[in-house]
């Protein structure tokens, strides 16, 4: 990616940086889920599209799993054929990923997360079994909860900062100091960079990939005089939660990296108010990791180049640049087209 960007600076045409981050996250989470990189220009699947298109689909209302007798209203907008079709092809590819990982079973020479779930499966040491089934889904699990949030987080935060200049320079001061080599910032040296992490959590704030958080209830609850019954299904809105002025005070609306550098809130959820990857025994796995993976990208962008956006001068441009697309993740609906060009103290 780097070195598509270093190109493009170059040039005057504009870089479709969207792209490019999902085309990142994609390739990392397959080299650690499957072992290689399945990229986007080698599959014969649009997988960008066909993953927004889950997300999508998993985020619209079906009618008929909460009132039956309107079952045809799903049916009749074709969300059962489209959620069908979308499996199926999701399935088709991970079938082949895993029929890959049997075909070429002690030869090879790594050792990924699929292997390790075949392993599982081939010595029955866990106590429980694991089918063909249940790894494909597993496998699932790690694409969707990885790859679309971590793309998203990197997306919004790539926007907010070029929207925000102040914060951008700030950012990249930061950057300059605690990075001893010019044109790469390595893991180590950003765990000491206290503004870039602040700036991720005020993404994360605004915009979690994750808005909704799904629960059932295990019993009856009595909530602000409502008596919601014990297996009703309710949705804890961290988009709200994450905007409320109660909390977060008059200016909640408002891109501030600064309000974490005094707040020791952490990702663990056990802060109600900050809940980016849930709470609880269901909080997300994969906390450390994104963690990891976002800020030594997002450290390395700002550390490399000087960032502007395309003017698009016929539109609304908050309109634009923060208009959210529809699912079950809230990422941007427009792609980011920049003009990357290489930051003076890294020529
Ligand atoms: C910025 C990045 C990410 C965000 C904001 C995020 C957010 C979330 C949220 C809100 C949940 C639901 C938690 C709950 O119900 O309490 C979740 C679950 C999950 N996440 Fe993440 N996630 C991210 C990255 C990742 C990564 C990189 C992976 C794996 C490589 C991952 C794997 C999972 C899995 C497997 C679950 C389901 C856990 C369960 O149901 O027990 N996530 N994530």
């Amino acid at each position: 990616m780097m070195e598509k960007l270093e190109k493009a600076s170059s040039s005057s045409l504009p870089v479709n940086l969207s792209e490019s981050l999902l085309s990142l996250t994609n390739n990392v989470i397959c080299r650690i889920a499957m072992g290689r990189k399945y990229s986007l220009e080698e599959n014969p699947m649009d997988f960008g599209n066909l993953l927004r298109t889950l997300m999508e689909l998993l985020g619209a209302f079906p009618v008929g799993d909460y009132i039956r007798g309107l079952a045809w209203i799903d049916k009749i907008r074709g969300l059962d054929r489209k959620m069908e079709e979308v499996s199926r092809t999701f399935m088709e590819f991970l079938e082949g990923v895993l029929q890959e990982h049997v075909d070429e079973g002690e030869k090879k020479e790594t050792f990924d997360f699929v292997d390790m779930l075949l392993r599982i499966q081939r010595d029955k040491t866990n106590g429980f079994e694991l089918d063909r089934s249940d790894i494909r889904l597993i496998m699932l699990d790690i694409f969707l909860g990885g790859m679309t949030t971590t793309y998203t987080t990197l997306d919004w935060a790539m926007m907010r900062l070029m929207r925000h200049p102040e914060c951008m320079k700030k950012l990249q001061d930061e950057i300059h100091t605690y990075s001893r080599h010019k044109f790469y910032v390595s893991e180590e040296q950003v765990e000491s960079m206290k503004y870039l992490k602040a700036v991720i959590k005020e993404v994360l704030r605004l915009h979690p990939p994750g808005p909704l958080v799904p629960r059932q209830l295990s019993e009856d609850v009595k909530l602000k005089g409502y008596d919601i019954a014990a297996g009703t299904q309710v949705l804890i809105n961290a988009w709200a939660i994450h905007r409320e002025t109660t909390t977060w005070g008059p200016d909640a609306e408002e891109f501030k990296p600064d309000r974490h550098l005094d707040q020791p809130l952490d990702f663990s959820g056990q802060d109600f108010k900050f809940i980016p990857f849930g709470s609880g025994r269901r909080l997300c796995p994969g906390i450390g990791f994104a963690m990891a993976l976002i800020e030594v990208t997002l450290a390395n962008l700002v550390n490399r180049f000087n960032w502007k956006v395309e003017i698009r001068p016929l539109r609304d441009d908050d309109q634009y640049y923060l208009a959210e697309a529809t699912g079950i993740e809230v990422c941007r609906k427009f792609p980011l087209f920049v003009f990357p060009s290489l930051a003076s103290s890294t020529l």
